[in-house]
């Protein structure tokens, strides 16, 4: 098969890319410049940086939400436009509807898309059930904690059978145990449902922990500094494999690269504030 076949492009190629705004004293500003990322058809990847350094812009490129100033963003080979329904999100805060009980919320994906209610109340409960939520699906989301939320998130999303998920911190709210239990119940949601994922985070040790594949970036204009493939085996348990020892020596490899980084975005939020 030749590269340029659709069936066989990745999920997701930015090409070159850059993003500029107008800051509002009317000065351009570059968020990105030059960035080249490709993620193949069911990887995992996740994407590090110094705080402000352009991450979501990246996400949004992707989304469609912004285009382009320069350069080529590709979705399976072609280009993106506007909202793609192959693309499923879940961010720092969810998205649940207050006013609808768990199943409610789960449903209301399939039911939008034209599923029969039947069907897809049928689905719903089996992606609660996956979720480890049977038994709550008449509860509403004021009743639920905080990782149970996450996981009605996780279902509502899954449930759409997004080829490509985008996620933006979604669990940076969470204390330090559920989070461990929201990482190995998306990963097992993940590898059954074989979709590419980008997964911005703050926290190293779990892009290390979750993904194929770790990308860097410089402190703003984001470009690519570096990239890690984790060679971790699968399945993996997120709470056990944090402390394996090419778990830890990787960590520290990439901490060695991003602490430059961060330490340079501190330095010129610094100088801005002055
Ligand atoms: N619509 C916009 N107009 C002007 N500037 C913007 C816009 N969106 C983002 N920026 C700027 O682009 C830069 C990158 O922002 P972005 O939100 O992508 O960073 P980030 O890495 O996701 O941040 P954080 O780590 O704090 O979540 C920032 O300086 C931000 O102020």
């Amino acid at each position: 098969m030749s590269a340029t076949d659709p069936n066989e492009s990745p999920a997701i190629e930015l090409i070159n890319v850059s993003r500029r705004f107008i800051t509002p004293d009317g000065k351009s500003m570059t968020a990105i410049r030059d960035f080249n990322m490709s993620v193949a058809r069911g990887e995992f990847v996740a994407v590090v940086g110094p705080t402000g350094c352009g991450k979501s812009t990246t996400l949004n490129l992707v989304t469609g939400l912004a285009s382009p100033s320069s350069g080529e963003v590709r979705l399976f080979g072609g280009p993106v436009n506007g909202i793609d329904p192959r693309i499923g999100f879940a961010f720092q805060t969810d998205a649940l509807f207050p006013w609808r009980s768990v199943i409610d919320n789960v449903v209301a994906g399939p039911l939008f898309r034209g599923k029969p209610r039947e069907e897809a109340y049928a689905r719903a409960r089996e992606w609660l059930a996956r979720v480890h939520l049977t038994g709550h699906e008449s509860k509403y989301p004021h009743q639920l904690s905080g990782g149970m939320r996450k996981r009605v998130s996780l279902a509502q999303t899954f449930i759409n059978e997004p080829q490509i998920l985008l996620m933006d911190e979604p669990f940076s709210a969470l204390d330090v145990q559920t989070r461990v239990v929201m990482h190995d119940v998306l990963l097992d949601l993940w590898s059954e449902a074989k979709a590419s994922v980008v997964f911005v985070t703050h926290d190293l040790e779990e892009a290390i922990a979750l993904a194929d594949k770790v990308y860097v970036l410089t402190s703003g204009p984001a470009t690519v500094k570096s990239v890690y493939p984790v060679h971790l085996p699968r399945p993996r348990i997120v709470s056990e494999i944090r402390y394996q020892e090419d778990f830890i020596a990787l960590s520290k490899t990439i901490w060695d690269d991003l602490r430059d980084e961060v330490t340079r975005g501190a330095a010129r939020d610094e100088a801005r504030a002055a």
